[in-house]
């Protein structure tokens, strides 16, 4: 992959599916080929909580879902793990405040690999910046099971406070997001979507890709 612009990575932030085994109630293979037919935008393993695969059951499942992506050209990011995002060649890595540092995982997979950053104020927004993000995961927007410690929800006060500074960073917004409640991210600065249960536990993860795909791109710009 070559060095990748600004513009290319708010054009994958759109519909950005996260997803790990113990997420889904049916096959995740499936979860992830439907979902990827519905729209989703971007992809992002991430295998961790109550009854998480380790070891080489991980890396298989990894390379199973990163196969999907590839045949359908959907980026493949993996969240914590940059060994693992090494080993398979991934298109990027996400980590947040808890995990090493942005400069490190810069340093570790050079400049044509997306970094994603969680943050939950101006001054970590600011650091992940400097110290090479792409773009920047705000939230809990709204409150969410899915994450056992996710903080408060925050709205969408710091994507505002973001762009009132004229902070021009991709941002994706994720925490208890829905089709019913998605707009406002877009509406306060946002450039996409971040989801797990809106997808991973739909009836039917295809449609509500779909709508999430059509939502937000209704409201950007
Ligand atoms: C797009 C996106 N935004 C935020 C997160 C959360 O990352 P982190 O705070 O490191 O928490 P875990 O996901 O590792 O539990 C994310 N994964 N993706
Ligand atoms: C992985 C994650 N990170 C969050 C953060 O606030 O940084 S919230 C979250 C869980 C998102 O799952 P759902 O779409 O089911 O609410
Ligand atoms: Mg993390």
């Amino acid at each position: 992959m070559k060095k990748i612009t600004k513009k290319k990575i708010e054009n994958l932030l759109p519909v950005y599916f996260i997803m790990g085994s113990n997420n889904c109630q049916s096959e995740p293979t499936l979860v992830l080929q439907q979902a990827i037919k519905g729209g989703i935008t971007l992809f992002q393993f991430r295998e961790k909580g109550t009854g998480a695969l380790t070891g080489n059951e991980k890396i298989k499942f990894a390379e199973q879902l990163q196969n999907i992506c590839r045949i359908n050209n959907i980026p493949f990011i993996v969240n914590d793990d940059v060994d693992l995002a090494l080993a398979l060649d991934a298109d990027g890595i996400h980590i947040g405040q808890d995990d090493e540092s942005a400069e490190q995982v810069r340093q570790k997979i050079g400049n044509n690999k997306i970094l994603g950053v969680s943050t939950h104020n101006l001054e970590e927004v600011k650091k992940a910046i400097a110290e090479g993000a792409d773009y920047v995961g705000i939230g809990p927007i709204y409150s969410t099971t899915t994450k056992e410690d996710a903080k408060t929800a925050q709205g969408t006060a710091l994507i505002q406070e973001v762009r009132s500074n004229n902070i021009e960073i991709p941002i994706v917004g994720i925490g208890g997001i829905t089709v019913k409640n998605a707009s406002p991210v877009i509406e306060h600065g946002g450039n996409g979507v971040a989801v797990i249960s809106e997808i991973s536990l739909a009836e039917d993860p295809g449609e509500n890709a779909m709508k999430l795909n059509k939502v937000v791109k209704s409201f950007l710009k």
